[in-house]
């Protein structure tokens, strides 16, 4: 069977100020079913531009991408995406904000089988006392569970999590890595987890697959993180596994920086003198 995902050298670019920037260069990514892969890069590297060639949103200048064996041609439910913002309707409660999604993904449902099916969701973010609530009543990272389970009620084959915690307080943040584990772990989706943080990739991912800076930014290799879960983030800072895997990660990071791309630029110009 092919992979969920496969991109092969895929390349994008945008127009700029007359020129064109080449974004993403030659990148090559696969996902298995049912893996939970999170690719870590710089801010600006092209973490978005790449979700949104997964999803649709983009084609590529060059290059493949396929989604369950046929090439991507637009959006489509089979994938969910949850942004950085999380774009709930303001005016509708908890229930009302997934439910709208439910009906929308199985319109030939009746309408109790809509509601269990929208309730059950709300549960596996832990929001079942929040139901009722409307957007505005609850704190940033229940609004962000909130779009997890809007997400995860449609059952896309895929799911992509696009810095899904950036936008929250450091504590909230902290908190909600831990559950977003194990609604991950729970849900048994295919999860692609894109984030700048190296510990927030750690604490969730089968795989992580970094980002060099861009522009032309392209992907690193693939580090598997073969930590038990559920992993417990305190716990983690001490596990020769888990420093060892960050250190890799971080050292191939920082040799793809702005500053090493430019040293590296510039003792070429000095040879090429
Ligand atoms: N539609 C577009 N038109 C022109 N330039 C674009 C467009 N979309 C993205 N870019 C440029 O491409 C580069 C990568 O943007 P992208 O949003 O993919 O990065 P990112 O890694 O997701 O950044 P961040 O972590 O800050 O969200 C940036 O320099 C951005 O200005």
């Amino acid at each position: 069977m092919e992979p969920l995902v496969a991109l092969r050298g895929v390349s994008k670019g945008f127009a700029s100020g007359g020129s064109r920037v080449e974004v993403l260069h030659g990148i090559d990514l696969t996902i298995e079913r049912g893996e939970l892969v999170a690719i870590v890069g710089y801010s600006g590297a092209g973490k978005t531009t790449l979700v949104s060639l997964i999803a649709g949103l983009l084609a590529p200048d060059t290059g493949t991408v396929r989604f369950a064996g046929a090439p991507v041609t637009g959006p489509g439910t089979d994938r969910g995406v949850v942004f950085q913002s999380y774009s709930l309707l303001p005016w509708l409660s908890v229930h009302e904000n997934v439910l709208l999604a439910v009906e929308a993904a199985f319109p030939a449902w009746d309408r109790t089988k809509h509601a269990q099916h929208a309730d059950r969701y709300v549960a596996m973010v832990g929001l079942a006392p929040a139901r009722d609530k409307t957007p505005g009543q609850l704190s940033g990272g229940m609004r962000q569970r909130v779009a997890v389970a809007r997400a995860l009620a449609m059952e896309p084959e895929l799911l992509i999590l696009d810095e899904p915690l950036s936008a929250l307080d450091a504590l909230t943040r902290g908190k909600l890595q831990g559950e977003l584990e194990r609604i991950c772990v729970r849900s048994g989706k295919t999860i692609l987890l894109i984030t700048n943080d190296v510990d927030e990739a750690l604490l969730l991912a089968d795989r992580i697959v970094p980002l060099g800076a861009g522009p032309r930014a392209t992907l690193g290799p693939s580090f598997r993180v073969e930590l038990p879960r559920p992993r417990d983030k305190r716990a983690l800072q001490h596990d020769h596994t888990y420093k060892e895997t960050r250190a890799a990660i971080g050292e191939h990071l920082l040799a793809s920086s702005p500053r090493a791309k430019r040293r590296v630029a510039g003792a070429t110009a000095e040879v090429a003198r």
